[in-house]
């Protein structure tokens, strides 16, 4: 027998996770005799919510809510970032965790879902309070998490140095160095080499082939990207470097424009001494709303959730949206932009690459063994060219956009496995 959905399980919730379920039900009727066994991708596995106390600098105390959630594991141990942002709620990471199921199983890897965060600006903390309370964070979700259990890696605000005070952290718990309990980690202490960049070369490699498909040059193709972090930034530069011409970009320090393309490394070093676009003196501003309406071939999102809205969706002039963000948009959007004839690469199946790039790492640290920076890129962009291609036949076979087909992909491969490990009647 089941249950009516507690309310913040709602579809009819606002919010990325009900945006989650709203997606669930499009796929269902694709999934066979398997959609007996759809409620259990409509629920977490595990939820914990952790308090977080700190000493601050000046002597007080602060306490910050974290999360880490473990949507399914059928496929294999949790995996997916930690992210440190004002705005983090438990559905918010519900709703993370269960696309990195959907991502994981999409692209084939050995993971199930999982997502943790922290509801603070890292922004306000000092060096000293952040390694505080990554630390703090890290021992409270130790319980959950481990190199076969669950594995975090950096998201929003999150970096290299956040995922080695978390495996040290860990270490120091378990007695011993375990280098596999986080990706994304830095290269001396078992990282990888091109995850940092993974995430935008996969978000490149897909947009290429989906390209390709609708016939859109990319030599001269005009680009708007939302988000110049590690996703946006490295995928603007990769597209720039494929003659691209990456037109507008916007951050929290607001947008910026120029018709004959943006000088991506300047951009680049601009944001890594100011933090922001803000001030940057190739461009002229254009105030946030515009940015969704110019002139463009393809728009990248690449910052938060629920930024392609049925307000902006009409106005976007993109042959092409690649989702290098994760939840961007929402579904109405999504219906919208089809409508159309935009063609949407949705999250799960675009920013797919730094996970894969994370699963080496893995594996790396399990053989003690480390592969060659090539090696690695050839391998992420074959298995991100492979899982477009499925992807765009499965589409095709069943009349569906992208999104429903990763979902159909994913939401099969992850059913199955419940339904082999026999955890049914
Ligand atoms: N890092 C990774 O490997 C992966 C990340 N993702 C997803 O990609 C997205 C970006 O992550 P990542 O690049 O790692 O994060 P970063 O923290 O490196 O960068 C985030 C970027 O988004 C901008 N931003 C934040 N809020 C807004 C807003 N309201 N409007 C405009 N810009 C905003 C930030 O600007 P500012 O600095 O000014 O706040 C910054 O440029 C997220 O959805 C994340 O979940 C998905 C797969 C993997
Ligand atoms: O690299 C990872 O394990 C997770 C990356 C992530 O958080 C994401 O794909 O959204």
């Amino acid at each position: 027998m089941t249950h009516p959905l507690p309310s913040y399980l709602d579809a009819q919730h606002l919010g990325p996770w009900g945006i989650y379920l709203q997606q669930v039900d499009r796929v269902t009727p694709f999934l066979g005799s398997l959609s007996r066994w759809v409620e259990t991708l409509k629920r977490p596995k595990r939820a914990l919510i952790v308090d977080v106390p700190i000493e601050l600098d000046n002597g007080t105390m602060a306490h910050f809510e974290g999360y880490r959630v473990q949507h399914n594991t059928s496929r294999g141990p949790g995996k997916g970032g930690v992210r440190f942002h004002q705005d983090v709620t438990l559905s918010e990471v519900m709703a993370l965790s269960a696309w990195m199921s959907v991502k994981n199983a999409a692209v084939n890897l050995p993971f199930g879902g999982a997502k943790g965060g922290i509801r603070v600006d890292p922004k306000t903390l000092s060096r000293g309070e952040l390694e505080r309370l990554t630390r703090r964070y890290t021992s409270e979700i130790g319980i959950v998490i481990g190199p076969t259990k669950d594995i975090p890696a950096p998201d929003v605000n999150t970096n290299e140095q956040i995922m080695a005070w978390m495996m040290d952290t860990y270490s120091m718990n378990e007695g011993a160095t375990a280098s596999g309990v986080v990706t994304g980690k830095p290269l001396a202490l078992g990282g990888s080499l091109g995850r940092r960049e993974a995430t935008g070369r996969g978000v490149f490699t897909v947009g290429q082939e989906a390209a390709r498909h609708i016939g859109l040059d990319l030599k001269g193709a005009r680009i708007a990207v939302q988000g110049f972090g590690n996703v946006g930034g490295i995928a603007g530069k990769l597209f720039a470097q494929a003659g691209s011409r990456v037109v507008a970009v916007q951050d929290h320090g607001g947008s910026i424009y120029r018709e004959s393309g943006l000088d991506v490394p300047a951009l680049l070093a601009h944001v890594a001494e100011h933090g922001c676009v803000r001030g940057f003196a190739g461009a002229e501003v254009i105030t946030d709303p515009t940015f969704w309406s110019v002139p463009c071939d393809i728009l990248i999102p690449a910052a938060l959730e629920q930024q392609i809205t049925p307000e902006n969706a009409p106005q976007i002039q993109a042959r092409l949206v690649i989702e290098g963000a994760n939840g961007p948009t929402t579904p109405q959007a999504d219906d919208i932009l089809r409508e159309r004839g935009v063609l949407v690469v949705p999250d799960v199946l675009a920013n797919a690459g730094g996970v894969t790039v994370s699963y080496f790492e893995w594996v790396q640290d399990f053989s003690s063994f480390f592969w060659g920076e090539d090696e690695i890129n050839e391998r992420l962009v074959r298995i991100m060219r492979e899982a477009f291609a499925a992807v765009w036949h499965t589409a095709e076979q069943h009349g569906v956009s992208l999104r429903t087909a990763t979902f159909i992909i994913a939401c099969t491969r992850i059913l199955q496995a419940r339904e082999l490990r026999g955890l049914y009647p």
